[in-house]
């Protein structure tokens, strides 16, 4: 088909007819307008929240690729480290196995991982999981279909990336009929606990007897002594947080003891590292009416971070919580399977609480010492049947989403934490996962970071207790990040600085979706 000759002139076809000159350009002068500015797009964080996704958090996500983020190391150097040493933890297992069925089991379960070393190593595409017949397949792979399809280990958001590693691992064993549930980190989570002597007893020592109050004390020393406590069993709750094995790789007894140290001299000389500190918030808090009914204590719900020495000091906290009184009943939230290597998963709990009664783990502790232990052990067992203390497990908890989704994508869990009085979060990952892992300005306040579980109705009052070992940080006075990245490179990763953060929440309104 031809064009009418004055059609192919609009279309551009020939240049030679008037119609397609160029028109004469008219000069403005407009003086009295502002002046023209630069710079537009360039300012496009914090994204808006309706912008926000997995892949795309509200300040910019640290990645594999990012060579000056911890991102970096871990990807690459870390995480093929603590695939490797799974892998050499099987081959034991493997070795004093005699079961032919079992051990073929078991090879496969070797090959698997084998793969996932070279996916790793070779920065593969981040594939589905395999149906293992496990509940939280659904969500994880929608979560991959929808904003990581065609992404790799490298260039995923970090906190995504390493999680899936950690599922990917899961895979390997849930996919066999033997070694469903076998953890490849338990040998290391039990022998660090037994090379704990020293802060275990220190521990044990002190809060084996039931709490007695003051004889003859007013009503206002008793509560002054109660503050003082609180303040001290939070802080060693805190710290007990820093024996995190999967970044003291090759601990040694005395890494180990210095980290543990649990003395009040230590406690005053760390207090200084806590660089953003709602404590005093925090006791305003749990002291008032507002915790809990009138003549009951609160629940408070703990989402677990490490298991052995770290949740043994959560129970100590936990303990003191229960006597004191403030609480009427303390809910523990584990990991469903092994998880960023020294995570409590149900058999961790388990474990600790029958080694304290049965083991033999300190075998140059003093016969005084050994009933201690035996002691605290009993009554927390006693706290577990009388349903003060609860263990659960979610599957959020131990997929690849940020607490942002919380509420969207585990909505029976944010109703039940919603009626909580309070929430402690513990540790790094989890305090990651608050705030969406991403390069927020250290200033930025907590409840500001932590999105929809700080403004959504019903939103339960969070804690953080975080040793800071990876990047991003918040909460902190205007100005110190800044000046601590000048003046004291590493510190976002060492795990010697802290933070104790509060978001107040809506506590009591309606939840609604
Ligand atoms: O949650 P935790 O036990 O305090 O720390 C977990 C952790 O060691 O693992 C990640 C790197 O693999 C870091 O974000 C973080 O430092």
């Amino acid at each position: 088909m031809s064009l009418h000759p004055d059609a192919a002139a609009q279309a551009g076809g020939d240049k030679s007819l008037p119609s397609s000159a160029a028109p004469k350009k008219t000069t403005l002068a407009l003086s009295s307008l502002p002046p023209k500015q630069h710079g537009f797009g360039t300012q496009s964080y914090p994204r808006t929240p309706s912008r926000v996704d997995p892949n795309n958090p509200p300040w910019p996500a640290y990645r594999g690729y990012h060579e000056y983020s911890f991102a970096h190391a871990t990807m690459g150097v870390r995480l093929p480290t603590i695939l490797g040493k799974a892998i050499d933890d099987v081959v034991k297992t493997l070795n004093d196995e005699y079961d032919e069925e079992r051990i073929v089991d078991l090879t496969e379960c070797i090959s698997r991982l084998e793969d996932l070393m070279d996916d790793l190593q070779g920065n593969a595409t981040l594939r589905p999981i395999i149906d293992d017949g496990e509940g939280d397949i659904p969500l994880w792979n929608k979560e991959i279909a929808r904003y990581f399809r065609g992404k790799h280990f490298m260039d995923a958001p970090w906190v995504f990336a390493e999680a899936y590693k950690y599922r990917r691992l899961h895979e390997a064993f849930s996919l066999s009929k033997h070694w469903k549930t076998y953890d490849v980190f338990f040998r290391q989570k039990c022998e660090t606990f037994a090379r704990s002597a020293d802060a275990v007893f220190e521990l044990s020592t002190r809060f084996a007897e039931p709490l007695k109050q003051a004889e003859g004390a007013s009503a206002e020393e008793l509560l002054e002594a109660k503050r003082l406590q609180f303040h001290e069993l939070t802080q060693i709750c805190l710290w007990g947080n820093s024996t995190d094995l999967s970044l003291l790789i090759n601990m040694t007894e005395e890494d180990i003891k210095k980290l543990q140290s649990t003395g009040g001299d230590h406690l005053a000389a760390t207090e200084k590292n806590i660089l953003g500190n709602d404590l005093p918030k925090i006791w305003e808090y749990v002291s008032s009416d507002r915790f809990g009914s009138k003549d009951k204590g609160g629940r408070l719900d703990f989402v677990l971070d490490n298991a052995g020495f770290e949740l043994y000091t959560d129970f100590v906290y936990a303990d003191w919580l229960l006597q004191s009184g403030l609480c009427s009943q303390i809910r523990f939230h584990g990991k469903r399977f092994a998880w960023f290597v020294s995570d409590v998963t149900r058999q961790d709990f388990n474990w600790l609480l029958n080694s304290m009664v049965y083991g033999h783990l300190f075998p140059e502790a003093s016969e005084e010492e050994l009933a201690s232990l035996k002691k605290l052990g009993l009554r927390w067992k006693e706290y577990v049947k009388q349903g003060k203390i609860v263990y659960e497990e979610h599957q959020f908890w131990v997929s690849g989403y940020t607490f942002w989704a919380l509420a969207e994508e585990a909505p029976d869990l944010f109703i039940h934490l919603s009626e909580s009085d309070l929430v402690v979060f513990k540790g790094d990952l989890n305090h990651r996962k608050l705030i969406y892992d991403c390069a927020h300005p250290g200033a930025t306040p907590f409840s500001l970071a932590i999105g929809p579980l700080a403004t959504l109705a019903g939103a339960p009052p969070v804690v953080s207790l975080r040793t800071i070992k990876s990047d991003s940080v918040v909460g902190l006075p205007e100005g110190k990040a800044e000046q601590l990245d000048k003046e004291k490179p590493g510190w976002r990763i060492s795990g010697e600085m802290a933070v104790i953060l509060l978001s107040e929440g809506r506590k009591g309104e309606p939840v609604t979706f």
